[in-house]
């Protein structure tokens, strides 16, 4: 019989999780005491904080235990990488069921483990509690190494809008999987499984944001920036509003984005429009930022746009209109 967190108990769960979590270099004190203490010889410190929730964020039947522990850290990190900083700590709020097997917990414990060993990062604490379905509550330090943060306001007509990351690809395996084609793909997939369909179902079990450039960017004078986590348009919209300036869209790049096979099979297959899945499709968590003219592209980003006077995002410089995103409550 396979043990479950009933029988296993509160304690001996947190002692078997935090087994799996080295202590970071930014980690003095780890899991195992009332807080954890990271070192900050910047002194500026990012924090930020998601919900990954059981039916919303990921089905059971569609991701491992292993890939939901990617999912939650890399939505977080992606979030800290988005503001030029090197992301250092992870905190997990985690609350399941007592009939969850602890291979599936701890499962979770190994995935956020891997995911934040691509960033640099560990996690040093979090909590446990009980629960009707499997909620997830992280939260994300990092460091700012001494640079500015680069925030969504900052954006100025004359920026280049450049992007690091994939677009639509999540968005293109949830609706693989929704239609019942993806279903049989490994749900231990290995994230360098990345080929055909597979590739697209592992994209929305296990996004993988291009942490480095993150800081890569900040450093190359990003006058702002944000991870895409609800869909382009969408993103770009509120780096749009927070500066005061129109986004206008390459019609050419991002359609040479949707012509990437496997996206355009994929989206014949379930009669979808691949451009759709690039412009809306969130959860890839790539990093879009708006860079000044001069400024040089730093290597893996690609130019998308233009910043330029006005309001909201066009594409060509046409409306996006009814070209939106993810929206919890509509
Ligand atoms: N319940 C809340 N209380 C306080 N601030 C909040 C709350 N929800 C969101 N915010 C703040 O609003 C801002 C935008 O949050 P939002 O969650 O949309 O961004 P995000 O985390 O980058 O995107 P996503 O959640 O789609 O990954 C952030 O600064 C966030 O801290
Ligand atoms: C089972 C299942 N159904 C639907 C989706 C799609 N989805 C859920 S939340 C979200 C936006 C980002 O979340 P947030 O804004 O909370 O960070 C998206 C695109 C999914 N991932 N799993
Ligand atoms: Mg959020
Ligand atoms: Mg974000
Ligand atoms: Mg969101």
């Amino acid at each position: 019989m396979t043990a479950t967190l009933r029988d296993l108990g509160e304690f001996e769960l947190i002692r078997a999780i935090t087994a799996r979590f080295a202590l970071g270099q930014d980690v003095l004190v780890g899991p195992g005491d009332d807080a954890a203490v990271l070192s900050a010889p910047d002194a500026r410190v990012v924090v930020t904080t998601d919900l990954l929730l059981e039916g919303r964020h990921f089905r059971r039947d569609w991701s491992s235990g292993v890939d939901v522990g990617h999912k939650a850290a890399a939505q977080n990190l992606a979030d800290v990488a988005a503001m030029g900083a090197r992301p250092t700590g992870l905190f997990v709020g985690f609350a399941a069921p007592g009939d969850l097997t602890v291979d599936w917990a701890l499962a979770l414990a190994d995935g956020l483990a891997a995911e934040c060993a691509r960033a640099g990062a560990t996690v040093a604490g979090g909590d446990i509690s009980s629960a009707d379905s499997i909620m997830l509550g992280v939260t994300a330090l990092g460091d700012l190494e001494g640079r500015a943060p680069v925030l969504r306001s900052g954006a100025r007509p004359g920026d280049v809008v450049v992007l690091a990351g994939s677009l639509g690809r999540a968005e293109a395996g949830l609706a693989l999987l929704t239609a019942g084609l993806g279903h049989d793909a490994d749900a231990d997939a290995d994230a360098d499984a990345d080929a055909g369909w597979t590739g697209l179902v592992t994209a929305h079990r296990r996004p993988r944001p291009p942490y480095p450039l993150g800081p890569a960017l900040a450093a190359a004078g990003a006058h702002a920036m944000c991870d895409v986590s609800d869909g382009l348009v969408q993103d770009l919209g509120h780096i749009a509003t927070a500066s005061g300036v129109r986004i206008d869209l390459d019609l050419g790049g991002l359609t040479a984005l949707a012509a990437a096979e496997p996206l355009p099979s994929a989206a014949a297959e379930l009669g979808a429009d691949p451009l759709d899945w690039v412009l809306t499709g969130g959860e890839d968590h790539a990093l879009v930022a708006c860079l000044p003219p001069a400024a040089a592209i730093p290597g893996g980003c690609e130019r998308i746009g233009l910043v330029l006077p006005g309001t909201g995002v066009t594409l060509a410089g046409r409306p996006t209109a009814g070209r939106g995103g993810w929206n919890h409550f509509r």
